[in-house]
This record gives structure tokens, C-alpha cells and sequence, in this order.
């Protein structure tokens, strides 16, 4: 039985990642978020789907280095060693050029996405100190591979996932903890709405004309990375559907 500690289990993939790892009975879920309401409708979800599945969902915002220590270091004593980290709390915040960014979302995205990640990897490698199966799952971007128009901050945090990414395989190495680097293209969640303010018609224009990828797809993929055999890690994924060629360049008249 493997503990899966997944940041950010409240919406889109996190939520997908949950549902997906209930199925199987080898996984038991800490799930957390700011937004506890969405937790518990989530773990009502869970307990149709697998009533026997265990889980644990908390109040957490990545962003606060005290509360992330705090928080993790009073979980109940059978909920303290951790197999598995979906960092996957993180969002992206406008999309305006360098010159009129506004500073309070490039604090927002950086704050979350660099600096929560770090805190929670941080504090949560002691507590695999136990685990035979350790794994890291790191979720990054096309937009830590590329830059694209106007995603300037996003890209240049998802680009240092994909430096920390790497860098925790050298650092964890000793310890045999597994790193694995997600980098999914376009998925359809709550990402274009938290993006651009709520502001739900722009939000749905992302998607217009196309299939994108659900955050289920993005699970099945995760789920398949965990349950390799010891011996093998899949080191780094990119992951788009099939209308997308880069970040920005995406085929709409031409939806499968
Ligand atoms: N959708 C896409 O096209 C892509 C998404 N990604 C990445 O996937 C990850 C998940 O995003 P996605 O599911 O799409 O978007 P959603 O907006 O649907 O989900 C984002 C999740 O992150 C959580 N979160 C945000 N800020 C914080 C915080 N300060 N502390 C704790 N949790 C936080 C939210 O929970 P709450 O608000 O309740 O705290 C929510 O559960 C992100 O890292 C994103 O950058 C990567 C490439 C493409
Ligand atoms: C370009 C993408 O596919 C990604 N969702 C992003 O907006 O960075």
C-alpha cells in the first residue's frame, strides 16, 4: 500500500489524479488544497467510486512555508510516511506582455508554483524516508520547455520545475526516490479561468474548436508512471493533444 500526497486535489488534474488512484487498491490519498469544501465533495466522489479507499484531505496553500512545515508535521501519526508527492498546486495568472504584467500575478504564479513547490518537497522527503517506493511526480508545462507570447512569468516558473525536476533526480538519488516530470499541453480544467480572472467566455475561447486533454488523461498517465517496476522511471513526458503542436500553435479546424 502506497500514501499519495497530491497539492492542489480540489479541481483538474489534482482531482483527476485522486478518482484515478482510488481505483486501484494499492493507493491510499492525502489530499489537499485551500479550498476544503471541493475536498470533501471530492471524497464523497471517492467513497462511491471505492468505498474502501483510505483518505485524508487537509487545508493547505502551498505558498506558506510555516503552515506547509506545520501542517504536515501534525498529520496523524498513520498518515506521516509518504510514499508518493503529486506536486501539482499551480496556476498561471494573465497573459500581458513584460512591460504592463502586473506584478501581483507574477508574485501569485511564482509564489505557488517555484517557491510551494519547493516547500512542500522540502518538508516531505523526510517523511519517505520509510518508503520502499518513493516517487516524486512533478507537474510542469509545455511552458517549461518553450516560451510562447505574453506567458513570459508562467513559462519562465514552469521552466524552473523543469530545472528542480532534474535537480531533485540528482539530489534524491542516493535515496532512491523516483522523479518524474509531467508536461502536459492543453488540458481543459480551471487553469484558463483561474488565468484570466474568471472571466469564463475568454476561458472557454481557449478551447473553442478543439479536443483538448482532460485532467483524466493527464491521471491514466501518472498512474501508469507510478506502477512501472522498481528498476524504471520515466524520467520526463511531454503530453498534448493531438491539435497541438507547440504552446500557442494549435490546430482548431481540425478537432479529433
Ligand atoms: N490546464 C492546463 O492546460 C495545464 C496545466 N498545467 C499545470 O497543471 C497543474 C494543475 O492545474 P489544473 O488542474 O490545470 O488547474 P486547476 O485550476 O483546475 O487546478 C489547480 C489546483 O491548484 C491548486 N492551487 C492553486 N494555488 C494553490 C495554493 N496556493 N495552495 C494550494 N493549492 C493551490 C488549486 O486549489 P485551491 O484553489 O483550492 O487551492 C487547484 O486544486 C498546475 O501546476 C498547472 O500549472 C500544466 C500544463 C497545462
Ligand atoms: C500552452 C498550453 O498548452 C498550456 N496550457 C499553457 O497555457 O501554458
Amino acid at each position: 500500500m502506497r500514501t499519495v500526497l497530491i497539492t492542489g486535489a480540489s479541481s483538474g488534474i489534482g482531482a483527476a489524479c485522486a478518482l484515478e488512484l482510488a481505483k486501484d487498491k494499492n493507493y491510499r490519498l492525502l489530499l489537499c488544497a485551500r479550498r476544503v469544501e471541493r475536498l470533501e465533495e471530492l471524497k464523497s466522489k471517492i467513497k462511491d467510486l471505492n468505498p474502501a479507499c483510505e483518505v485524508h484531505s487537509f487545508k493547505l496553500d502551498v505558498r506558506n512555508a510555516d503552515e506547509v512545515e506545520t501542517t504536515l508535521s501534525n498529520l496523524p501519526q498513520e498518515w506521516k510516511n509518504i510514499d508518493v508527492l503529486i506536486n501539482n498546486a499551480g496556476l498561471s495568472q494573465g497573459l500581458d506582455p513584460i512591460q504592463t504584467g502586473d506584478i501581483g500575478d507574477w508574485d501569485r504564479m511564482i509564489d505557488t508554483n517555484v517557491k510551494g513547490l519547493l516547500y512542500v518537497t522540502r518538508f516531505v522527503v523526510p517523511m519517505m524516508e520509510d518508503s520502499k517506493q518513493a516517487h516524486i511526480i512533478n507537474i510542469g508545462s509545455i511552458a517549461g520547455k518553450e516560451v510562447y507570447p505574453n506567458g513570459n512569468v508562467y513559462c519562465a516558473t514552469k521552466h524552473a520545475v523543469d530545472a528542480l525536476n532534474k535537480a531533485m533526480r540528482i539530489d534524491l538519488l542516493a535515496k532512491g526516490i523516483k522523479v518524474t516530470a509531467i508536461n502536459p499541453g492543453m488540458v481543459e480544467t480551471e487553469f484558463s479561468e483561474v488565468r484570466f480572472h474568471g472571466d469564463s467566455n475568454r476561458a472557454k475561447s481557449v478551447y473553442e474548436g478543439v479536443t483538448p486533454l482532460s485532467g483524466q488523461d493527464i491521471a491514466e498517465i501518472i498512474v501508469f508512471a507510478l506502477n512501472r517496476p522498481a528498476h524504471v522511471n520515466i524520467n520526463d513526458l511531454l503530453v498534448m493533444p493531438t491539435v497541438q503542436a507547440t504552446g500557442t500553435i494549435v490546430n482548431r479546424s481540425n478537432s479529433k
